[in-house]
């Protein structure tokens, strides 16, 4: 069981409900994943025009718990206005404190994204910071009283997978609260691989919206998460620098 705050779930995996070709599809790719957390942008909230879709009309919204996110936000004060439009929306369970500083790389801004955290944090919400694969950073966001932590695997929607295992490993090594491998994933194998680092969890979008098949997508990205998790407890082998042969001979007689 995975546990954040009070909320605790059973699937590993999280959500973004955006970018889908048609609603149809991000419905089939959701139920298919099995997740019980959807995450979106609060800003694609459409309070203003009820004749605009609603991009979450498809979606059984009893049936999951609402991760919405502050993108757009460029500094803290701007990210907790965000947040509190998305808890008088009655869809914020949890909130994902998502302060922009470079538009070009999509990469969090540390500074700002501290200052949110801990005001929201005062106000009473369960936060999940998105954050850089800084070690630092996510222990100083941890000791603010984080509800968890969302390292970026690399940039937002690039699809390039996990570009510095190392930094995520002495996250998690040093997390007392669950760490959700944020951003970036792109293949099955990116999640199985984040899983069997020994993260909690992890949150993605495009990989599955993207996808030339979204539902089957969806499909191979749980059971990745779900087998890497599996792998993890397990235990790997240790790599060694040489053979080390499978049919050991040892104890065995020649027979002469
Ligand atoms: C939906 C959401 O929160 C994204 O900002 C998130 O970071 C996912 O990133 P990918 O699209 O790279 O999976």
């Amino acid at each position: 069981m995975l546990k954040i705050g009070s909320f605790q779930f059973s699937s590993r995996l999280f959500l973004g409900t955006g970018k889908y070709p048609n609603f149809d599809i991000q419905k089939q790719a959701v139920d298919v994943s099995e997740t019980e957390v959807l995450t979106f942008s609060v800003r694609r909230m459409n309070i203003y025009d009820a004749k605009q879709p609603n991009f979450l009309e498809k979606i059984e919204v009893e049936n999951y718990k609402f991760l919405p996110n502050t993108a757009g936000a460029k500094d803290a004060e701007e990210a907790v206005r965000i947040a509190k439009l998305a808890n008088a929306s009655g869809l914020c369970d949890m909130v994902k404190v998502e302060v922009i500083g470079c538009q070009k790389t999509l990469l969090p801004d540390p500074v700002e994204t501290l200052k949110a955290t801990e005001i929201l944090l005062n106000e009473g919400y369960t936060v999940l910071p998105y954050t850089s694969d800084d070690v630092v950073l996510a222990r100083k966001l941890e000791e603010l009283g984080a509800h968890a932590i969302m390292p970026g695997a690399s940039p937002i929607g690039s699809g390039q997978g996990i570009i510095n295992p190392l930094n995520l490993q002495f996250i998690i090594e040093q997390a007392r609260v669950p760490v959700i491998v944020d951003a970036g994933i792109g293949s099955p194998a990116d999640a199985a691989f984040a899983m069997e680092l020994g993260a909690d969890g992890v949150l993605l979008n495009t990989a599955v919206s993207g996808a030339g098949d979204p539902g089957k997508m969806a499909e191979a990205m749980k059971l990745a998460i779900q087998s890497g998790r599996l792998g993890y407890e397990a235990g790997r082998i240790e790599k060694k620098a040489y053979a080390n042969p499978s049919s050991p001979t040892e104890g065995i007689s020649s027979g002469s």
